[in-house]
């Protein structure tokens, strides 16, 4: 059985551009995203896929509609506490990191967000077993590479560990904003294989933007697509399945 997790029910937002006319970007959205979907969203240019994303996770409010986290009203939560369920993978590898800090610092503060705590030698020590296995299974040297501050960590590297930051505690929701994008094809690969294994073993509830096709029938459970504002296709399971990219272009060149 389907368990809802999120639900946003005819979510409407509303932005202003830099001359003040207002911009409706979201159009009475519905979406259910269950326990353990692992979604991927496609649409065209300025359909309204990171704006989705800012909405869920609460960097832009919704004008009207609500959002529920199972059973709680959370569309006036803020960002910041929503941080505490909500993990996000940004295309820009340099966001999500602090730059001056080391790998293993980085990972330290992830596994410890929302808690008080200290980056003493002591504390990373404690944790170097777990963070040098962690990064091994990224395949890309990060392992060796813990003392290094992040700043000169290769684009690859560096968005390899933004995500392993976004996983270590497992959050409720993982939002992937073409998280491989920017990476050249094989390194974009290699994060693309292990961001669907960590997902499916962890059965993490997530939404992945990608501009892919392949991607999008590759990896996950069920697919969406935007368009202007609105879910336009959801399909899901064995319907997801039978959906090749021809059907894909064919859909899009009927818009
Ligand atoms: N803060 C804002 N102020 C003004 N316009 C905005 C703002 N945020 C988004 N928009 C506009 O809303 C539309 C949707 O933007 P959004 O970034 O959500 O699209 P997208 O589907 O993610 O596009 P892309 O595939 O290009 O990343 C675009 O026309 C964009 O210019």
């Amino acid at each position: 059985m389907n368990k809802p997790l999120f639900t946003l029910k005819k979510v409407s937002t509303t932005v202003q551009n830099s001359v003040g006319l207002h911009i409706n970007i979201l159009k009475n959205l519905n979406l259910t995203i269950n326990e353990g979907d692992f979604i991927t969203v496609l649409g065209s240019n300025g359909a309204g896929k990171s704006t989705l994303f800012n909405v869920i996770a609460g960097g832009i409010p919704a004008t009207s509609g609500s959002i529920m986290l199972e059973n709680r009203n959370i569309t006036n939560e803020s960002a910041l506490k929503r941080t505490k369920y909500i993990s996000r993978v940004f295309q820009d590898p340099k966001l999500g990191t602090a730059p001056r800090m080391t790998v293993a610092e980085n990972l330290l503060l992830a596994l410890n967000r929302n808690k008080s705590f200290s980056l003493m030698p002591r504390q990373l020590n404690k944790h170097i077993d777990t963070f040098t296995k962690l990064t091994k299974q990224m395949g890309n040297g990060l392992d060796q590479r813990l003392q290094t501050s992040v700043g000169s960590l290769s684009g690859g590297q560096r968005q390899a560990l933004s995500f392993l930051m976004a996983t270590i505690q497992k959050p409720k929701l993982l939002l992937l904003d073409e998280h491989t994008a920017a990476l050249d094809p094989k390194t974009s690969a290699q994060l693309m294989k292990l961001t669907d294994e960590k997902v499916t073993a962890n059965a993490q509830t997530a939404l992945m933007i990608t501009h892919n096709l392949e991607d999008a029938l590759t990896y996950g459970n069920r697919l969406i697509v935007l368009h202007a504002g609105q879910i336009t296709l959801d399909v899901t399971g064995v319907e997801k399945q039978k959906l090749t990219k021809e059907d894909l272009l064919n859909y899009f060149a009927s818009y």
